[in-house]
């Protein structure tokens, strides 16, 4: 066996590749053999980017027909690999997107999945992929067997992204087949949330508020420090459960995994879900008035206060810089 052929599903967002497409990208690069992109939508905008990280060839399926996303980019990742370009590999992001094409895709070709890995490596004639389990606790190594190609997905942030400096990656039509009583679900409206700043999982800052703010209208507090800091607003469930704020803001086993640069916890208790989606972080800061509580063991820093008195000075000082 050997992995010579890798696909990446790529997307995009404000006319350019996602940071977890080039992360993919750069990855799959230091695998070795041939790597391409694979675009559910118009990939001809994006394929230079995605060739400077190292795509060859960009697969576009076009613009979708109000079909659903992950049933149109499944059904059409299986209709060009029957037509005898098949992969070794297929590299997903873990996100919602990801997770939905991946599943499909597993179904389709009849193939196992790995999901929420860290690290993959191509050990001899073996393909090996990391994932955390126990809240992290502990890793798992994986070796796929059988026919390929293997489909993993990965964590954001799990890889450096690093361009390769090659030229646009080729791009070659992709069409959709007909999705038959799939195609019957359309999509027919697309909400697209506000928010101001980097998303929560790409932010290099995160400032997290949990039951410890007292009320909704603390949680203020968070976006201001957050928006100070060019970072991303993030919650424990427990507010998210109170309806204080978005489900998308949620960090956590049921939430969002997010490994930014700085985390900070405000009124958050550190409950082992929660850890679960923050813990990789680089450095971590942790508002508490309660000096027992579990966060203060993963923290790089530890304030021993409330958050009423810590988040207004900390925000006043900041402010004026
Ligand atoms: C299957 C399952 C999945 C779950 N998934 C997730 C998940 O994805 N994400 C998640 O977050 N949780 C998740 N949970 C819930 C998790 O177990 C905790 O209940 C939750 O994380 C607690 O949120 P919290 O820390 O905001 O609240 P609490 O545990 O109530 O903690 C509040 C903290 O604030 C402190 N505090 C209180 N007042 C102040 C003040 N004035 N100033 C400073 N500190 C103060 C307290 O000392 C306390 O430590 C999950 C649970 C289950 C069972």
């Amino acid at each position: 066996m050997g992995i010579n052929n890798i696909w990446v599903f790529a997307q995009e967002a404000n006319g350019a590749p996602t940071p977890a497409t080039l992360e993919l990208l750069t990855k799959a690069r230091g695998l070795g053999g041939t790597v391409s992109a694979f675009v559910v939508g118009d990939g001809a905008p994006i394929a230079s980017a995605l060739g400077e990280y190292g795509a060859a060839k960009v697969y576009s399926t076009g613009a979708l027909d109000g079909d659903l996303p992950g049933a149109a980019g499944a059904a059409a990742m299986k209709a060009v690999i029957d037509g005898g370009d098949s992969p070794d590999l297929i590299m997903f992001p873990q996100n919602y997107e990801g997770r939905d094409i991946v599943s499909r895709l597993s179904v389709k070709l009849d193939r196992t999945v790995l999901t929420n890995n860290t690290q993959i490596e191509v050990d001899g004639d073996s393909l090996k992929v990391t994932t955390p389990v126990f809240g992290g606790e502990q890793l798992v190594t994986t070796t796929f067997t059988g026919e390929g190609p293997f489909l993993a997905a990965f964590r954001p942030k799990s890889f450096e992204p690093e361009a390769g400096g090659a030229g646009a990656g080729e791009v070659v039509s992709a069409p959709v087949p007909d999705l038959g009583a799939t195609g019957g679900a359309k999509v027919t409206a697309v909400h697209v949330e506000e928010t101001t700043g980097p998303k929560l999982d790409e932010a290099a800052v995160v400032v997290a508020g949990g039951r410890g703010l007292g009320q909704s209208e603390s949680f203020e507090m968070v976006e201001s420090l957050a928006k100070i800091l060019k970072g991303a607003p993030g919650a424990s469930r427990a507010i998210v459960d109170a309806g204080w704020v978005p489900y998308s803001m949620q960090v956590g086993q049921t939430g969002k995994v997010v490994k930014p640069s700085v985390y900070i916890a405000a009124g958050i208790s550190g409950a082992t879900q929660h850890m679960v989606g923050m813990k990789g972080s680089k450095n971590i800061i942790a508002i508490n008035k309660d000096a027992e509580a579990p966060i203060f063991g993963v923290a790089d820093l530890g304030i021993v206060g409330d958050v009423h008195k810590v988040m207004p000075k900390l925000i006043e000082a900041l402010q004026g810089r």
